[in-house]
């Protein structure tokens, strides 16, 4: 099996790395492709797969094709390889809101998975929801699944509209997570403590408590009450937050991303 990931940026090269320290493809089958000129020749030092900028010499060879431009790009990329691709190819999209009827129709194939990850897969952890056309073999989709483990864990959804959802929640989510960690580091700043104590004030209270929830079968709302004694600190803190309304401010946010991924679709 050869794969071609098409778009070298942060998620495709996250796949790309993961897909070549995975047992289920070597080097020699992982092909990579940027228009980038600067960001080829920069890759080709560093990395052990084949780079590639021009698309012509390696979509022919490739069996799984990965999408990982902007949602933007796509005019320029389909119109470039839609008389290249053929109908036995199958594109993984990792694009948000772009559907899998657009992809079928600006390629003119029909085996299409839309995926969504998210930016931990550069480590390992990340979540890819997934979804595909009714063409995708079972066989074809276990495969799927095992490339799409190596950068984490996936789900597989029933819709498309499960995929702009998951958008909204997994795929922007850990943008919500780092605007918390900056908001406390700069509290923390603000406080006085120094860059380096803000940090590590920070990144190990929130590394403590999401393993304490992963260990456990408690709610977020059950560990919140073992934190905030009655009178105390964390409740005052807590009120806080829900004087100024911060849960349904977040469940508005993930809303927006939901509704973004759908109007990217049209
Ligand atoms: N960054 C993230 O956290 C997530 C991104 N995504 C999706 O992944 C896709 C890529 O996002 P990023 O990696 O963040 O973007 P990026 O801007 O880091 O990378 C895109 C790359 O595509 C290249 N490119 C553009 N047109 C091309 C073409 N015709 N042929 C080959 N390469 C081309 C660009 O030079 C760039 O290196 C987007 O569609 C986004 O919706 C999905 C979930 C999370
Ligand atoms: O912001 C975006 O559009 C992409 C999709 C999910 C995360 N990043």
């Amino acid at each position: 099996m050869k794969v071609l990931v098409i778009g070298a940026g942060n998620m495709g090269l996250a796949y790309a790395k993961a897909l070549v320290k995975s047992e289920l493809l070597s080097s020699d089958n992982l092909m990579i492709s940027d228009t980038d000129e600067e960001k080829s020749k920069q890759l080709e030092t560093i990395s052990r797969f084949d780079v590639y900028t021009d698309l012509a010499e390696c979509l022919p060879a490739a069996d799984i094709i990965f999408i990982a431009v902007k949602p933007y790009h796509i005019d320029d990329l389909f119109g470039n390889i839609k008389s290249k691709i053929t109908e036995d190819q199958l594109v993984i999209s990792l694009m948000a809101g772009v559907t899998i009827q657009t992809i079928q129709d600006g390629l003119g194939i029909s085996k299409v998975v839309r995926a969504m990850p998210n930016l931990p897969a550069q480590v390992g952890k990340g979540l890819t929801s997934f979804t595909a056309s009714e063409t995708v073999s079972r066989l074809e989709l276990s495969t799927v699944e095992n490339l799409l483990n190596t950068t984490g864990k996936s789900v597989r959804l029933d819709t498309e509209n499960d995929i702009d959802a998951s958008t909204g929640i997994s795929g922007s989510g850990p943008a919500y997570v780092f605007y918390f960690m900056q908001s406390m580091m700069d509290a923390a700043k603000k406080m006085g403590f120094s860059d380096h104590d803000s940090k590590v004030l920070v990144s190990q209270t929130f590394e403590g408590a999401v393993e304490l929830f992963n260990k456990s079968d408690l709610s977020p709302q059950s560990w919140m009450n073992r934190v905030a004694s009655k009178g105390g600190t964390t409740r005052a803190a807590l009120d806080s937050m829900d004087d100024n309304n911060v849960r349904q401010l977040i469940e508005d946010a993930a809303y927006a991303a939901f509704d973004r991924a759908v109007e990217l679709g049209k």
